[in-house]
Parts: C-alpha cells; structure tokens; sequence
C-alpha cells in the first residue's frame, strides 16, 4: 500500500507489517473454521442501502446518547484485551484516541493497563467489561471501577470458557500479564498445551455462572444489551451477527436500548446497523489495527475515518440526524429475494 491508510483494511495491511506474526494472528483470528469470522464481514455485504434524495443534507449531525452519555458519533471502543502487545502504550493510548474523537472508550478487565492508568490517563467515558469471574474478582473489580469513575460495568456472557483459536495454540501464545489481576491471581499462569491465555481463563472464569444468578435482570439493573459474538473468537458457526441483529430489537421491544458489533469495518456498516436497530456500535479490531500502526494518532484515526464515511453515508442517503436513519432505509437479502418472487 502507497501512502497514507485511507480506510480501517488499509489499517489492518499496516498492523499486519509491524506486529509479530503471533500478536497479529492473536488479534485478527477467530474460533476453529473461521466461518463465524468471516461472515461478520461477509454479511454486511449482503445488506444494500435504499438512499432518499433531493433531501436538504446541508447539516449532518452524528452525535447522539448512550446510556445518558452524549457522544460524537454512535461509536463505542469495543473492549479488547491485551493492547500492550500492540503499542507499548496499550490501553492509555487507545483510550486518549477514544477521548479526543469524544466516543465512549470499553475497557476490558483483561487489559495491559490498570483500571487505574487508564481512568487517570484522559477524561474519555469508560465502561469496564467483566467476564463472569470468580467472585473475589467481580467484587475487587466493581470496587475498582466506581472509585475511577466507570460508568457502566459490560457483563459479557458467552465466556464461561475461551473459545478455541487454532493460530494462538499453534503458536503457543503467550498472554501479557493482565495486571488487574494483580494481588487476586498469580499472573504468571502457564500452560504446557499451547496457548497460556487459556490457562489465564482457567484459573478466573466461573464456569457455573448461569441464569439463576442473574438476578442482576429481575432488578432492573440492565441499563442495556450488546448484540454480539465476541468477534467470532467464542462459538464458531454461530450467524454473523448483523444477520440476527433485528430479531433481538424485536425481543427486546426498546426495554433497553440495543448495542451491536462484530465486523464494522465501514461507515455504511455503521448505517445498516443503526438502520436494523441498534442504537450504536461497538469497534474492535479496527481500533486494535491502529493503535498497532501509529498508537494514539492511529486509533484517533480509524474513529474519525468512520465517523466521516458515516457522515458521508449519511449525507448520501438522506439523513441529517442519527434518528432519521430507519428501517426503511435498507433491503436485507430476504426482502431482495421475497421482492423476485
Ligand atoms: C483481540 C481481541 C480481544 C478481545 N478481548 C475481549 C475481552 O477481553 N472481553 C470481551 O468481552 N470481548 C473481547 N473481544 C470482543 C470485542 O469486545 C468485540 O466483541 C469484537 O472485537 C467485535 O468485533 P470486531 O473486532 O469485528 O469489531 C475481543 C476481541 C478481539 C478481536
Ligand atoms: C481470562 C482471560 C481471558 C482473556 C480473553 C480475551 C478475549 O476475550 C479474547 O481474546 O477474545
């Protein structure tokens, strides 16, 4: 590639020339077959979008609320593990990238970072993502996240063990030390079967956590749902995710407001999905690629290369505000295959 990236797979090509083989693998791959993997990406592709013209799109406005929170555009840093392994900065540079794009920042308890150094690093809005730990873990880790001013806790629930990434094993992927585990887990795990992230989740995850614990729902506590398949990296053959985005919305019937991710890799991928439903969407490895390639300028620059290909789409399509962005402003595969009959 000649130049400057002048979009996120350009920011893939420049994080796959400068990570080692195994972070890059370890970043970019998913669960066995990859057929999840690949249709996150392939089903966006089966979407088109039904633009409305002679529309006045002089002012386009992407900002937009989540969960009380006004922001730029409806973008969210996904929580993704161990960014120190793609600039030394890690966390505190994706997060400062997060800030000055004014988009909320996910932080995964699995992070390079601490909490801590991520909450004093800048003033960007930061939810903490959990996993169903061990006990000791959940309660140190809410401790943790309302004296740094978290401001919403991401439950994720698909991970009562890590899914089977057949690169990380192969190349006996070795996990960063996780230091928000410090003083609760050694965090020297080791495994002598491939991959030690594996042997990190063993010793953290409690695999028994089901619905009857929950009690979190009854009580009302569920301020929202992300609509997601962990990047494909869980349960292979498990459908893209935008493919059962709308059926989700239907379920939930605006109790909460529904978040969505896996494959955004465009600005009218954003559209789609805020089309089917979602009230924002979560970006992972995009911010992962250019954190990769240029630190905090490159995660900088993949949100805001979003954000203008959205306003672009936006503005292309008709519409001056998030909320004028409407189902019918898309034709999902059924409906064009419905429409021949
Ligand atoms: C390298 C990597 C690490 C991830 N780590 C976590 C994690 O620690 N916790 C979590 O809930 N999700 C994690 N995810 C899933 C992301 O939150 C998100 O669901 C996914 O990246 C969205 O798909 P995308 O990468 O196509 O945007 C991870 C994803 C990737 C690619
Ligand atoms: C308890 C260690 C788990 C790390 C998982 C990171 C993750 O979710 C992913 O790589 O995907």
């Amino acid at each position: 590639m000649a130049g400057e990236p002048v979009n996120v797979n350009e920011f893939e090509e420049l994080a796959r020339k400068v990570l080692p083989k195994i972070y890059y693998d370890f970043f970019s791959g998913g669960a066995e077959d990859q057929y999840t993997l690949k249709e996150n990406i392939e089903a966006f592709r089966r979407i088109t979008i039904r633009p409305r013209i002679l529309v006045d799109v002089s002012k386009i406005d992407m900002s937009t609320i989540i969960l009380g929170h006004r922001t730029s555009a409806p973008i969210i840093v996904a929580p993704t593990s161990s960014h120190q392994l793609a600039h030394p900065e890690g966390e505190v540079a994706t997060a400062r990238g997060a800030a000055a794009c004014n988009v909320i920042m996910g932080v995964a308890f699995t992070s390079t970072c601490t909490m801590e150094e991520v909450a004093s690093s800048c003033k960007a809005v930061r939810f903490i993502q959990t996993f169903a730990f061990k006990r000791e873990i959940t309660a140190n880790m809410v401790q943790r996240a309302e004296r740094n001013g978290f401001r919403a806790i991401i439950l994720t629930a698909d991970t009562p063990r890590l899914g089977r990434k057949e690169a990380d094993i192969k190349n006996k992927m070795i996990a960063p030390p996780f230091k928000n585990f410090e003083g609760l887990i050694s965090t020297e795990a080791v495994s002598d079967k491939g991959s030690n992230v594996e042997a990190y989740a063993a010793e953290t995850l409690d695999p028994s956590f089901c619905w009857k614990q929950t009690k979190a729902i009854e009580a009302g506590v569920v301020a929202g749902i992300i609509v997601s398949n962990h990047g494909a990296r869980q349960l292979d053959y498990t459908p893209a995710t935008i493919s059962v985005l709308e059926e989700v919305v239907h379920a939930v019937q605006g109790k909460v407001p529904v978040l969505f991710d896996g494959g955004i890799r465009r600005g009218t991928d954003i559209f789609k999905a805020l089309a089917l439903g979602a009230k924002a969407v979560l970006i992972g490895r995009p911010v992962i690629y250019g954190l990769a390639a240029k630190g905090e300028t490159g995660v900088k620059q993949v949100i805001d290369m979003l954000k203008n290909e959205l306003e672009q789409t936006m503005a292309l399509a008709g519409c001056c505000t998030v909320d004028d962005i409407t189902r019918s402003h898309v034709n999902t595969e059924t409906e064009r295959f419905l429409c021949r009959m």
